[in-house]
C-alpha cells in the first residue's frame, strides 16, 4: 500500500498514524493505530473526527490489516465493528459498505486496499470540487460565520465548509470568519481557530451565544456549516447548535449554506427524523478536561443531556454546496439529493 499523508492522517510502511485532535492545538501528538480496538477508541474520543475523516481512517485501517495478512473473516469483522463506531455520520457506513463489497470480490485483498486508497484520494478531489463551487457563492469582503470544524482535520483534503472559506480567501475575496467555539468539545475554538490561523485567514473567535447579536447587528453576511448526514429531502444533521444558527439566519435574512461531499448524502433517509443522533457522555458538558487537568465547573452529579448533533430542516437551508454543484431549495425539492438526482452521482453508495 502506498505511503500517504495529510493534515491529520498518515500511512507509512503499512502503518496508520492519526493526529490526536483531542490534544490540539496545545499538543500535536501522532498516534500509531494498529488495530480496530485502537481506532474505535480514537473515534469515540474524537481523537480522529469529522464525517469524511472517520470513514477514511476506518477504510485505511482495514486496508493496512489486509496488507498485513489478516484473513477475510477477520477483515469482515473489522468492517462490521468500525461501521458501528459512530451512528450519525453516514460517510462511515458508506465506506464500510464499499469495503464489504470489496471483500466479496475474488481478489478481495487487493480490492480492499484499492477501495480504501480510492476513498482517501477521492475525498481530496471531492473537497476541491465543492470548494470551487462554494467559493463562487462568496462575495467580496463577506463576513462568514461557521460552526464546529470542517477543514483539513475533518477530511482528507482541504475540508468542506472551511474548504469553501479557504478557497475564497485564496481567491483574494477578502473574507473574514466568525468562528463559533462550538460547545461542549470546542472544535471551533480548538481546531477551526488553529486551522484558520495556519492559513492566515482573518477570524474572530466567538462563543456560540454571540451569533444572535452579531446577526442582529448586521455583522454576518453568510453562514456556512458542514454536515454529518443529509437526508433525501435536504434535512441536515450536523454538530449540535447548527439548527439554532439556521433559525437565526433565516430570521435575520442571512444566507445559510451546508457544504458536504456527496458521500454525506443518505437517500435511504427520507427526512431528518430518520437520522440517528449520537448521545455523548455527561462529563463533556459538565466541564472541560484541559491540558492542566479537569476543569469541571458543574456539580459532579449534574444531570446532563448531550446530543452531539441536531437536525436542520431543509426549509431553513438556502444552498447545499456539494462536489456535484450548488443546489437551492427548488432543486432539492425536485430530487437533486436522491438517486439519479443531479447532486448524487449514479455510482455513489447509499
Ligand atoms: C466535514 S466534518 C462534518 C461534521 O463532523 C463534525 O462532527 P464531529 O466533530 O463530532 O466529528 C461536525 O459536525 C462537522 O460539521
Amino acid at each position: 500500500m502506498r505511503d500517504r499523508s495529510g493534515m491529520a492522517l498518515r500511512v507509512e510502511a503499512d502503518r496508520l498514524y492519526l493526529l490526536d485532535q483531542s490534544r490540539l492545538p496545545q499538543e500535536q501528538r501522532w498516534l500509531a493505530i494498529d488495530d480496530v480496538d485502537a481506532l474505535v477508541e480514537a473515534i469515540h474520543a474524537l481523537r480522529t473526527r469529522g464525517a469524511p475523516m472517520i470513514a477514511i481512517a476506518a477504510a485505511l485501517l482495514v486496508a493496512v490489516r489486509a496488507e498485513r495478512g489478516d484473513d477475510r473473516d477477520a477483515l469482515a469483522e473489522a468492517v462490521a465493528r468500525l461501521r458501528r463506531a459512530r451512528p450519525t455520520a453516514v460517510n462511515l457506513m458508506h465506506a464500510m459498505d464499499a469495503l464489504a463489497d470489496a471483500l466479496a470480490a475474488p481478489d478481495w485483498r487487493a480490492a480492499v486496499i484499492a477501495s480504501a486508497e480510492a476513498l482517501h484520494d477521492g475525498d481530496r478531489a471531492l473537497c476541491d470540487a465543492l470548494a470551487a463551487h462554494g467559493a463562487a457563492l462568496i462575495g467580496a469582503g463577506e463576513r462568514i460565520l461557521t460552526h464546529c470544524n470542517t477543514g483539513g482535520l475533518a477530511t482528507a483534503g482541504i475540508g468542506t465548509a472551511l474548504g469553501v472559506i479557504r478557497r475564497a480567501h485564496e481567491q483574494d475575496k477578502g473574507v473574514s470568519v466568525w468562528v463559533d467555539e462550538t460547545r461542549p468539545l470546542l472544535q471551533g475554538a480548538r481546531l477551526t481557530a488553529w486551522e484558520l490561523g495556519e492559513l492566515g485567514v482573518p477570524y474572530l473567535l466567538i462563543t456560540d451565544s454571540m451569533a444572535a447579536g452579531l446577526m442582529a447587528a448586521g455583522r454576518v453576511d453568510r453562514v456556512i456549516v458542514g454536515a454529518d448526514r443529509i437526508a433525501a429531502n435536504g434535512d441536515v444533521a450536523n454538530k449540535i447548535g447548527t439548527y439554532g444558527l439556521a433559525v437565526l439566519a433565516r430570521h435575520h435574512g442571512v444566507p445559510f449554506a451546508v457544504a458536504a461531499p456527496h458521500t454525506t448524502l443518505d437517500p435511504a433517509c427520507a427526512t431528518g427524523t430518520a437520522i440517528p443522533i449520537e448521545q455523548r457522555a455527561a462529563a463533556e458538558v459538565r466541564g472541560v478536561t484541559g491540558a492542566a487537568g479537569e476543569l469541571c465547573w458543574a456539580p459532579a452529579d449534574a444531570p446532563v443531556d448531550n446530543p452531539a448533533f441536531d437536525v436542520t430542516p431543509a426549509a431553513l437551508v438556502d444552498h447545499w454546496v456539494l462536489d456535484t454543484g450548488v443546489f437551492d431549495a427548488a432543486a432539492v425539492a425536485a430530487g437533486a439529493l436522491t438517486h439519479g438526482g443531479a447532486g448524487l452521482p449514479a455510482a455513489a453508495p447509499g
